[in-house]
């Protein structure tokens, strides 16, 4: 079976997927775009996916029968209204991060899921399919007895103007949110947030760099650096200190080179090129999941989750250094 796939947003993203699903995975085929920019998914079917339909609308996308499952690719504050038009119609849907812009917004979605009573939704936490995560959380489930202390750090060289404080939380740190609670097993009771001096090339509405500190049911400490202009590279950092040793992520591949009286690695730049291969394995496991008329991987659970969690951190921006209680509600059985 080829599973059909209407792609609601276009932009960065959109494309990227939509190209993995039509040029390197197998069992899928986008068959319909939507994008409020309509050039945007012209530029799409043309360079892409030349026989598919374009959309006025993801709702009437996400209607036609001839849609079996759908990527929601389009901005986050747009995500939950197309995942319940997708729950609705009983389709498979793949949505990016954010789930939902607020926590009411993920347990509005998590509320018709449990309803509808069988997954159709899988949040894009790529991370969980990361090669180095995977073997780091296998070193931490067998090998460096109970963990005590993470200390994580996310950098990205720059960011545009119009990004704020608060997105270094939901727009960034929500990937070491999802990731550190599976790498873990475990779920957050508290977090604090820290400032340094801003660094000089930040600007007037973003704080950065910026410490969060989030303590976990199981006592363990968690530090997480984001800095979104650290200029020199996109580097994602991950260490983990158990009982009996250290388990640290491994560095994305690279050639060393020894040239001109130096040894040298070099640093990627770009979140596309680090994660390449996760956006590759998460998509095509959404893919065979589809083609069953359900959904795997991060589901509505780990989003409302992460929701939760991510209002914590932004409220504990606020508080000079006090820690911001995180509580979680009861875990639906669809979830278990
Ligand atoms: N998993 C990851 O690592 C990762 C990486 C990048 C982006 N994302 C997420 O993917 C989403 C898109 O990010 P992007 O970088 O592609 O942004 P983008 O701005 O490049 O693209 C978003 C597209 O959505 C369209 N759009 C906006 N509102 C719409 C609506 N109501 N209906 C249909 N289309 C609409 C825009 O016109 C634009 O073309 C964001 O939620 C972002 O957080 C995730
Ligand atoms: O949307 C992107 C993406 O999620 C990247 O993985 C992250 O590093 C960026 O900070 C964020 O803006």
């Amino acid at each position: 079976m080829t599973v059909r796939i209407g792609v609601v947003g276009t932009g960065a993203i959109g494309r990227d997927h939509a190209r993995r699903i039509n040029k390197v995975l197998g069992g899928a085929k986008v068959v319909a775009l939507s994008d409020v920019n309509r050039a945007s998914a012209e530029a799409v079917r043309n360079d892409i996916a030349p026989d598919a339909e374009i959309f006025a609308t993801g709702e009437e996308l996400i209607a036609s029968p001839d849609v079996d499952a759908v990527l929601v690719t389009s901005w986050g504050a747009t995500h939950e209204q197309y995942v319940l038009a997708a729950i609705a119609a009983g389709k498979p849907c793949f949505c990016e991060k954010p789930l939902a812009t607020t926590a009411e917004g993920a347990k509005r979605i998590v509320d018709t899921e449990v309803a509808h009573g069988r997954r159709l939704v899988q949040v894009g936490f790529m991370r969980r399919y990361d090669a180095g995560y995977v073997a780091l959380k296998q070193a931490v489930d067998s090998r460096i007895g109970a963990p005590i202390m993470v200390h994580a750090a996310h950098r990205n060289p720059t960011v545009p103007e119009q990004y704020v404080t608060p997105m270094a939380i939901h727009d960034t740190m929500i990937h070491e949110i999802d990731v550190l609670r599976w790498l873990l097993d475990d779920d957050y009771v508290s977090a604090r947030v820290l400032f340094p001096r801003s660094a000089a090339r930040s600007h007037a509405r973003l704080k950065d760099p910026q410490i969060v500190i989030l303590e976990t049911a199981k006592g363990t400490i968690i530090d997480v650096e984001i800095f979104v202009n650290c200029h020199y590279g996109y580097d994602i950092q991950c260490q983990v200190v158990g009982e009996d040793g250290i388990a640290s992520l491994p560095e994305p591949m690279s050639v060393q080179t020894r040239l001109g009286a130096k040894l040298q690695n070099d640093i990627l730049t770009d979140w596309k090129d680090r994660f390449i291969a996760s956006y590759d394995v998460e998509l095509q496991d959404f893919i065979h999941a589809a083609a069953k008329g359900t959904a795997s991987g991060p589901n509505a659970w780990d989003g409302y989750v992460a929701a939760i969690t991510s209002d914590a951190c932004v409220a504990a921006q606020e508080t000079d250094g006090a820690a911001v209680e995180i509580k979680l509600p009861t875990r639906p059985a669809l979830y278990q």
